[in-house]
């Protein structure tokens, strides 16, 4: 691994939904962002700000109207979603949303290991799989190696996004998007599953991005912060700065940005 190694970069990039209409949205205005490996950015801003959107652009949910994203030097901005799945994975705010409920755990994770890989009939896993599945899920510490043939749906929302998470990073994926992944979860069971992401994120040198509205995670978690604003990064806090920030800080500054547009 390179130090100081570029791994995302984003040029100029737009989006505009309803373009010409009454409706026009211009969601993401001129976006420049480079993020470095290693980087575990939390992205914060108002509702509407941009950052679902930001994360759609980079994980090719759309396309942009204008600009380039580019991964490890290469160019995807007009690289379908599923081929962008080897290098950027995502979990999303609804626990169901990554996993298939009428799969077992191990299918799941079975569906998981082979992403990127050609599409095979052969079903099931292999003795070498299933070992790496059991140690990976005992590492979440939820007991859920014994629930290895348990079908997903059967499962809580926060066991649920534990394996979302898992599955996200059982293949090393050189980007992690994680949109609010925490936000449809309890508060204790939250802070347990941001625990995790935490932990995945350290042992692996995850580079990632990580959306929420929780300002007190957003300050706590990552090496870097971003806020959002009407579609522009209008603050990019490195460590150091994140670390003098308080919460009550972050507020003041998210509220003003409100306060200024009503004037
Ligand atoms: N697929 C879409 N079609 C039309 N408009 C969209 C679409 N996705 C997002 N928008 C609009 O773009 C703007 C930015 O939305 P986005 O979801 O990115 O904001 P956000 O910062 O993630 O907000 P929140 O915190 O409320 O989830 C909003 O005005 C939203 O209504």
């Amino acid at each position: 691994m390179t130090v100081n190694e570029t791994i995302l970069e984003l040029h100029n990039v737009n989006k505009t939904f309803y373009p010409g209409s009454i409706n026009e949205i211009h969601a993401l205005k001129d976006i420049n962002l480079t993020v470095k490996r290693g980087e575990f950015i939390t992205l914060v801003g108002g509702n509407g700000a941009g950052k679902s959107t930001l994360l759609n652009a980079i994980s090719g949910y759309f396309f942009p109207d204008a600009g380039s994203i580019t991964v490890n030097g290469k160019d995807i901005t007009l690289l379908k979603e599923e081929k962008r799945a080897p290098y950027i994975s995502r979990v999303f705010q609804d626990p169901k949303m990554g996993t298939a409920p009428r799969m077992s755990v191990q299918e799941n994770l079975s569906l998981a290991y082979r992403r990127g890989q050609k599409r095979t009939l052969k079903f099931g896993s292999t003795k070498e799989e299933k070992d790496v599945f059991k140690e990976q899920l005992a590492s979440l510490g939820l007991g859920l190696e014994n629930r290895m043939t348990s079908d997903i749906g059967l499962l809580s929302g926060g066991q649920r996004q534990s394996i979302a998470l898992l599955m996200a990073t059982l293949k090393r994926p050189d980007i992690l998007l994680l949109d609010e992944h925490t936000a449809a979860l309890d508060p204790k069971t939250a802070q347990l599953v941001l625990e995790l992401t935490n932990q995945k994120v350290q042992e692996m040198g995850l580079t990632s991005i990580m959306i929420t509205h929780n300002l007190q995670d957003a300050i706590k978690y990552g090496n870097r912060m971003l806020v959002l604003h009407h579609g522009q990064i209008v603050k990019d806090y490195n460590t150091a700065e994140k670390e003098a920030l308080t919460t009550e800080q972050l507020f003041a500054e998210i509220q003003n940005l409100a306060i200024n547009d009503l004037q």
